[in-house]
Order: structure tokens, then C-alpha cells, then sequence
């Protein structure tokens, strides 16, 4: 699926919560590399096909609106803080919510829905190099990369560190529903026939329960500079 490419690509895979934006937003930063958040145009085709009132599992429908939807990522001034705009709405903060996680899930596991992000996933390869952050970045967009990680969390870990984000945002959720809802979606991800959530045969396997995120960006920094 990826073309060949010199260019270096780390790819951080795993399931909701196990905290692959946070650890590849560090390590890009640290790298001075490109990030993708694959998870976020997922999430946007799902914001999109609502916006649009389709059937969520209605095939087509929301194919040609993953293959028609416009997403940018604006990087503030400072680069602290990244606005997703989703057909020129800047949609960020609904992205963030676990709804908008359902949703993506659910679009995802479309195979043609896949397919028409393949191109603007692999247009984020660009030097010096690339963290990119999903389910399948390892095994299926950049099998080629030299760099791979799949990051991991107990659920009730995963449950917790959300639970304690989404609060901070003001959301109200309580924390029985929300490891019902992760556990729900890792599920479906895992399960799913086309790209499921599992770890490349050639990733480094890192379980971050209980282990502090500076620990965990320096395990996987070390992946790229030993
Ligand atoms: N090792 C860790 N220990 C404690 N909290 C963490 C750790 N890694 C991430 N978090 C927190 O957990 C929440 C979810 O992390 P996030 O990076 O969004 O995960 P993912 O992208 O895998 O869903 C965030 O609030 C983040 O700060
Ligand atoms: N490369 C990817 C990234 C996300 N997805 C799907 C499956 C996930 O449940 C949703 C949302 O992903 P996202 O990474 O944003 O979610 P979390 O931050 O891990 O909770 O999108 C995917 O199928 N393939």
C-alpha cells in the first residue's frame, strides 16, 4: 500500500486511551517531524456524515463522503494547540468526544471508507520524517517503516486517563459507562475484517499502565535514536 519512501516514519499504534496522541505529539516535537492523527480524520468523515444526516452504515453514502470531505489541520500561532477543520467548520471540539470516537469506529470499519484515506495519509510522509499515530499505521498505510511501536494500557487504566481528560473539558460521563464504551470499541476494532487493531509483527510492544508519560516518549524516542 505505501509507495517507496526514504523518508523515516515511526508509526504508534493502539487502542482508545493508551495514549498515542499525547506520546507521538512529544516525540514529534522532539524529532522536529510531522505528525498524523489518523484517528482525527476518521473522526472527521464520522462528524461530516452526521453533518450530512447519512446512515452511518450505509456504505456508499458515506464512502463518497469520505472521498469528498475537506480536512485541515491549522496549527496555532505558538503550535501549542491544533484546530481540525472539517469542510472549512472548525469541528475540533466535537471531534473530541467520545460520540465522535463511536462514530468513527463505526465508519472505519468500511473498507472503502479506508481506501479513500489511503492517499492523505500517505501525503503526510515528507521529510525529515513522520509520527503517525492510529490503528493501522504498521501494519497496513507504512509497513515500510523502520519505526513501530504498538502502545497499550489496561482498560481500566485507559477508562481512568480518560475519564479524568473528559473531565477536564467539562464533559459529563461517568467512569462504568466509559470503560463499557472503550472496551466496546476496542472490540469492534479488533475485530473488524479489513485493517483491525493489532500490533505489526515488528513493533515494540509498550504497556504503559502505571508508567509516566515522560518514561513512556523516552521509550519510544529510544526506538528511533538508541
Ligand atoms: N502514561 C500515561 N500515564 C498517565 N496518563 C496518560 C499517559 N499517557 C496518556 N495519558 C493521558 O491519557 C489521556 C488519553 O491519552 P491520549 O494520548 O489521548 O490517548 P490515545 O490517543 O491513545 O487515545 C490524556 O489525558 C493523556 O494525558
Ligand atoms: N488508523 C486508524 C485510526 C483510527 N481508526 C478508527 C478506530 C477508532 O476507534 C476511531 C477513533 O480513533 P482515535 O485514534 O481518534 O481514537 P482514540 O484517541 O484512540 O480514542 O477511528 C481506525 O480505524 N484506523
Amino acid at each position: 500500500m505505501s509507495r517507496a519512501s526514504s523518508v523515516p516514519v515511526l508509526t504508534i499504534d493502539g487502542p482508545s486511551g493508551s495514549g498515542k496522541g499525547t506520546v507521538s505529539r512529544l516525540v514529534a516535537e522532539q524529532l522536529g517531524w510531522r505528525l498524523l492523527d489518523s484517528g482525527a480524520l476518521y473522526r472527521a468523515v464520522g462528524y461530516a456524515a452526521g453533518m450530512e444526516g447519512l446512515d452511518l452504515s450505509d456504505g456508499d453514502a458515506v464512502t463518497r463522503c469520505a472521498q469528498s470531505v475537506k480536512i485541515r489541520f491549522q496549527p496555532s500561532a505558538d503550535g501549542a494547540d491544533t484546530r481540525i477543520l472539517v469542510n472549512g467548520h472548525d469541528a475540533t471540539d466535537e471531534l473530541r468526544t467520545e460520540t465522535a470516537g463511536a462514530a468513527a469506529s463505526a465508519i472505519a470499519s468500511i473498507p472503502s471508507v479506508r481506501q479513500a484515506l489511503v492517499d492523505l495519509q500517505l501525503s503526510f510522509r515528507k521529510p525529515p520524517g513522520l509520527v503517525a499515530d492510529g490503528r493501522d499505521m504498521g501494519t497496513v498505510i507504512f509497513p515500510d517503516a523502520p519505526y513501530k511501536v504498538f502502545l497499550t494500557a489496561s482498560a481500566a487504566e485507559r477508562a481512568k486517563r480518560r475519564y479524568k481528560q473528559l473531565k477536564e473539558k467539562g464533559l459529563g460521563v461517568t467512569l462504568g459507562t466509559l470503560q463499557r464504551e472503550i472496551e466496546a470499541r476496542d472490540e469492534r476494532d479488533a475485530s473488524r475484517a479489513v485493517a483491525p487493531l493489532k500490533p505489526a509483527e515488528d513493533a515494540l510492544l509498550v504497556d504503559s499502565t502505571g508508567m509516566p508519560i515522560a518514561d513512556v516518549v523516552a521509550k519510544v524516542l529510544a526506538v528511533v535514536r538508541p
